[in-house]
């Protein structure tokens, strides 16, 4: 379902000093009421595009639209948006209550509104009761709370965050990812989450962007984006991939390792050079002679729910495989796979133009 447009980014560029742009040329669409987030590698330009949104820093080149009207020379101050920042900023000789209602304050507003207002933020955040600890006496999840509470009280239209969870452990990571989430379909208000956690991305959001160097790599669902990466890069940083050298044939037909397979993939040219994906959870190990594929097998690691194999092909290519059935290292085996497995991908192609050939392929049978 698409909701209407909040924040649209149009060409826009940012070069802090003679070295190369950190963005070039973004453009984007954020809708109202949705959870996205920026997944790259660190320096790809994550906290630079919050940034931008947040009014703390200008572009060098184009424009930022909110609610339809260019807001490039809005100051931080007057934007609808509120920051959660990596180590919270909170002001460690206040205690809760006075640091959510920090803004509240500036704003000059009635104390008895305030006081309801802040209330009514910390019990979002399951902190009722808390309101007269100080904050040093918070542990890390606690203080996180505070940090979203004092965003939510300003009812901004966006929430920014900047990687606000990479300072708890895992299992409190975990915990908080399910209440973030839990709280921005709650409060129904646009949240754009910085990462450079892959899986803390797939689980949250309903929108991710993955950026590199810059630039904006694909745009789409978490199951768009798992399932289809664009190039290379995206396969590689979403989850974890087999990628090999391969030849188009012809529609439907590509051929790896030094043979044909049935993909479902078309609209290539003939004998095109293309790069193919597989997913190590998308292969079947199988009897040598039942496989589609022959490998041998080089190591094996057992990873607690499945085993880790990685194998060679008679061309050399290496096949990750994750099972969780055992192999043995040494044995010729076979690797089992459905057409919808294979992903082609082609070299250099845009968001758009990789958009309209899966487009071109909805509703369509692929055998022949
Ligand atoms: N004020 C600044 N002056 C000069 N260069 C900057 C400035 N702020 C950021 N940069 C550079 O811009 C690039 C992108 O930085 P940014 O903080 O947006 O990346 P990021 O994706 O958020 O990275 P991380 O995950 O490490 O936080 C980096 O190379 C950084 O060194």
């Amino acid at each position: 379902m698409k909701n209407e447009t909040i924040i649209r980014f149009e060409g826009v560029s940012k070069q802090y000093d003679e070295a190369a742009p950190v963005l070039d040329s973004v453009s984007f669409e954020i809708e109202r009421g949705k959870f996205y987030t920026l997944l790259g590698p660190s320096g790809c330009g994550k906290t630079t595009i919050l940034r931008l949104i947040a009014g703390f820093t200008e572009p060098s080149n184009g424009s930022i639209y909110f609610n339809g009207k260019v807001i490039n020379d809005v100051p931080a101050n007057k934007r609808q948006v509120n920051t959660v920042f990596q180590d919270y900023a909170l002001f460690p000789h206040l205690n809760v209550f006075e640091n959510v209602a920090f803004g509240l304050r500036i704003k000059k507003m009635k104390k008895g509104q305030i006081e309801e207002k802040v209330k009514e933020a910390l019990r979002f955040v399951n902190l009722e009761g808390y309101e007269t600890r100080e904050i040093t006496e918070m542990s890390g999840g606690q203080k996180q709370r505070v940090a979203i509470a004092r965003a939510i009280v300003n009812e901004p239209e966006v929430i920014l965050l900047d990687e606000p969870l990479s300072a708890l452990d895992l299992k409190l990571r975990t915990e908080m990812q399910y209440e973030l989430r839990e709280l921005q379909r709650r409060l129904g208000i646009t949240f754009i989450f910085v990462t450079h956690d892959q899986e803390e991305a797939l689980a949250m959001s309903d929108e991710i962007f993955v950026l590199n160097k810059g630039q904006i790599q694909q745009s789409g669902t978490p199951t768009d984006i798992y399932d289809e990466p664009i190039n290379r890069f995206v396969a590689d940083f979403i989850g974890e991939s087999n990628i090999v050298p391969g030849t188009m044939v012809k529609d439907y037909l590509v051929e790896f390792a030094g043979q044909q397979f049935e993909c479902v993939d078309k609209g290539f040219l003939p004998s095109e050079s293309v790069e193919i994906i597989v997913r190590p959870e998308d292969l079947v190990i199988a009897k040598r002679e039942n496989g589609k594929l022959q490998v041998k097998v080089d190591s094996q690691l057992f990873r607690g729910v499945h085993y880790e194999i990685c194998c060679y092909d008679e061309a050399g290519n290496e096949w990750l495989v994750h099972s969780t059935k055992k192999a043995t290292v040494g044995d010729e085996i076979g690797l089992d796979f459905e057409p919808e497995a294979i992903h082609v991908m082609r070299f250099n192609e845009t968001e758009e133009e990789f958009d309209k050939r899966l487009e071109s392929y909805a509703g369509e049978s692929h055998a022949n």
